[in-house]
């Protein structure tokens, strides 16, 4: 079974959140099942692209509108992946710094028109395409209506939604780059006056998938503008929850953390991370280590932590600690906590791998007030640490965190309020007080099982029930 996914972000190549991890998984994982899982992805530049070496593949040229542009695909020259990754090179356009810049219109435009171009050449075609967010939102419209890819009608399409937030919206006047249709069937992609790659992705793709079954559901209640199609296509519509990658995330063999631990070494392991974390950041290591990491915006209940944090902190027996970039604001406001709690709060306003592993390994709780969750990793991430999963009751973290109340592991807030945050925080703080039970509750949230396995295994499934 020969599966290609499209995807704008792969882990370790170029990541800005959870999909880079995802299309970095799912595809060793499904290799390990029997399949051949590939990815192509644009070529940027990054600290990857710069330090391996590649070789060109195919070398062409495509159109976008008006414009002509030369395209490579590349390959990575050693096997330095479990799978293969492609790369679609458009110099002028997609070789930047960042993966999302303000001209990505053209550029996912440019890119997936380029992958199309390029699969219809290759003499064994993929037996399935599966796609990743609205930046290949497109390929499933193309791939069934462009002339062009009338050869490619045959096999199926997977559109796997990460985020139904951003959609990639784009004006009517940038119809005339996507390759020639029937104009009849324009509606395919529209969706309130604008061509909108994810709605058409949803509209036109064989299966549609969501990262968790209960984001899929609220989807249909709240899918920012799309709710009535998704509610309209849900007969092939599934959601399947995202797994870990167990190799990458294991705090026995994790190259970026401080010390090495496993079930039975977990105290003395943590706290060696901790304790590092804590005289890194001046924080006062015999207090609970709250921590919060992820990008700073509305989806993520981030814009309340500043008020409270501020709140928690003023009983001065906790520490936090916060990584995270994304609205300037927030970015501001956490950053002017350090001064006014100093010594029980720090924050490092960027984005670090290395630290956030780290914070992982060495924090007590992890707070995730989310808005909106389709999935969530990072909860995953703290259970294989040892570390407590703080959630609001919402989408994926919704199907794997049970609150300690419930006979479960975690702690759970059903409201994306401040009051709530701190509530759930203090629970947290109490909880800590009981360290027989707390120093239990680590060793089992180590073991719960979110790998790879049963979900790479769920989407072959998913591929085999179409034919
Ligand atoms: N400043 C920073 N420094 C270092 N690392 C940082 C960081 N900010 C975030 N990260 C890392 O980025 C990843 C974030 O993953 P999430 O799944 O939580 O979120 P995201 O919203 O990006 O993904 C979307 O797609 C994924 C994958 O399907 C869904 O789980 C999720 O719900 C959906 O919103 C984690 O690996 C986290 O450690």
């Amino acid at each position: 079974m020969k599966i290609i996914h499209i995807s704008a972000e792969c882990y370790p190549i170029a990541k800005v959140g959870g999909l880079a991890d995802v299309v970095g998984a799912l595809p060793k994982y499904q290799n390990e099942i029997g399949a051949n899982s590939a990815v192509i992805m644009p070529f940027y530049n990054t600290k990857f692209t710069q330090s391996h070496k590649f070789t060109l593949v195919y070398q062409a040229n495509l159109i976008l509108g008006n414009q002509e542009l030369n395209f490579d695909i590349l390959k990575i020259e050693d096997a330095v992946l479990e799978f293969d990754v492609f790369f679609v090179h458009v110099e002028d356009l997609l070789y930047t710094e960042s993966v999302y810049t303000d001209n990505d219109t053209n550029r996912f435009l440019a890119f997936q028109i380029a992958a199309l171009d390029w699969i219809l050449t290759l003499k064994k075609k993929p037996d399935y395409i599966h796609c990743h967010d609205h930046h290949t939102g497109l390929i499933p419209f193309m791939a069934q209506e462009s002339y062009k890819y009338e050869s490619l009608n045959k096999i199926p399409v997977i559109t796997t939604i990460h985020n139904a937030q951003y959609q990639g919206w784009m004006s009517y006047d940038n119809l005339y780059k996507i390759p020639e249709f029937n104009i009849e069937n324009v509606g395919l992609l529209m969706w309130d006056g604008m061509i909108n790659p994810l709605a058409a992705a949803i509209k036109c793709a064989w299966r549609v998938t969501t990262v968790s079954p209960s984001y899929m559901e609220e989807l249909k209640y709240s899918a920012n503008g799309l709710e009535s199609l998704l509610s309209h296509e849900s007969s092939k519509a599934v959601g399947i929850l995202n797994g870990i990658d167990s190799a990458v995330w294991n705090p026995e063999t994790d190259k970026f953390i401080i010390k090495n631990y496993k079930k039975t070494t977990v105290e003395s392991g943590k706290k060696a991370n901790k304790e590092w974390l804590c005289s890194q950041f001046n924080l006062d290591q015999s207090k609970p280590l709250f921590a919060f990491i992820g990008r700073l915006v509305g989806e993520k209940g981030a814009e309340l932590l500043p008020h409270a944090l501020d709140y928690a902190l003023r009983s001065k027996d906790i520490a936090v600690i916060v990584l995270g970039s994304g609205a300037k604001e927030t970015e501001k406001e956490l950053f002017d906590l350090i001064l006014k709690h100093k010594g029980n709060y720090n924050a490092f306003i960027g984005y670090d791998e290395k630290l956030s592993h780290i914070i992982y390994a060495g924090a007590d709780f992890l707070l995730m007030p989310s808005r909106v969750e389709p999935c969530g990793l990072n909860q995953m991430y703290s259970l294989r640490y040892g570390t407590v999963p703080i959630v609001r009751r919402i989408g994926g973290l919704k199907d794997t965190v049970v609150d300690i109340g419930d006979h479960g592991f975690g702690i759970c807030h059903n409201e994306v309020s401040e009051q709530d945050i701190v509530v759930a925080i203090n629970r947290g703080k109490e909880f800590y007080t009981q360290q027989k039970e707390f120093k239990a509750n680590r060793k089992h949230i180590m073991s719960i099982d979110h790998s790879w396995e049963v979900s790479a295994k769920a989407y072959i499934n998913l591929y085999n029930s179409i034919n």
